[in-house]
């Protein structure tokens, strides 16, 4: 589903942040991504998301080098892939629902198609009940799980989270990665950002960790 092949990104000003990375996640894998501060790990997750292209090497989502997709298919090709981030990056004026409901409208799904799915999704994190809840009014963890909703409501075969409970207290942490296990359970590809090494070492799954941006365990 994700394969990264000799993949360098090299940032002018700053050298290489990421050299020669190699690696698959099949269809349906879940994987942590680790490594030091600077590491090289949200820019991997840019890489995949479309924000940043390499400068060489390539990158194959489903089989399709993306590098060559011409900028007017990135807005479709983003709704194969959900992203979570730290910081939310909630609207702040919206409600919870207009948040969630934000990847579809921009899909031009109807109303009532709008409807369901922001329900569905909201339910799935348990938060169905602060649909009509503006962002501030909630805790850090509920507008993580906002944040979720909206990354997983278009239902995007791929889910990339970076740093998704950085500001989060340990039982929540666990609540987060417990919901992308679901998300696992049912099919979706993850591939995790995270410096919860305690968390993360007590869950069955592969870990790539990156040093000064290289892949230096797998
Ligand atoms: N847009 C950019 N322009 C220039 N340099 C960048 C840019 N983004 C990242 N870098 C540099 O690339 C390197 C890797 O950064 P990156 O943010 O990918 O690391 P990280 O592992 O995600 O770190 P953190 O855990 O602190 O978020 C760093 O040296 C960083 O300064």
């Amino acid at each position: 589903m994700i394969q990264f092949d000799r993949v360098t990104k090299r940032y002018p000003e700053r050298g290489e942040a990421l050299r020669e990375v190699s690696f698959t996640l099949a269809n349906g894998d879940m994987a942590f991504l680790t490594g030091h501060s600077g590491a090289g790990k949200s820019t991997l997750l840019r890489l995949i998301g479309l924000f940043e292209r390499p400068t060489r090497g390539q990158v194959l989502i489903n089989g399709v080098n993306i590098n060559t997709l011409p900028i007017n298919k990135i807005p479709l090709y983003r709704r194969y892939v959900g992203m979570v981030f730290q910081d939310h990056r909630l609207l702040p004026e919206r409600s919870v629902f207009d948040n969630v409901a934000l990847p579809l409208i921009a899909a031009g799904l109807t109303r009532r198609e709008i409807e369901k799915r922001v329900r569905a999704a909201l339910d799935q994190v348990g938060l169905l009940q602060l649909e009509c809840a503006a962002p501030i009014t909630l805790s850090c963890g509920e507008q993580q799980r906002v944040g979720i909703a909206r990354a997983v409501v278009a239902r995007p075969p791929i889910i990339l989270a970076d740093e998704p409970t950085g500001n989060l207290d340990p039982e929540l942490s666990r609540e987060i990665f417990a919901l992308f296990e679901r998300f696992h359970g049912v099919g979706v590809t993850l591939l995790i950002a995270t410096h919860n090494l305690d968390i993360i070492h007590t869950l069955p799954y592969r870990t790539l960790r990156l040093q000064q941006g290289v892949l230096a365990d797998d």
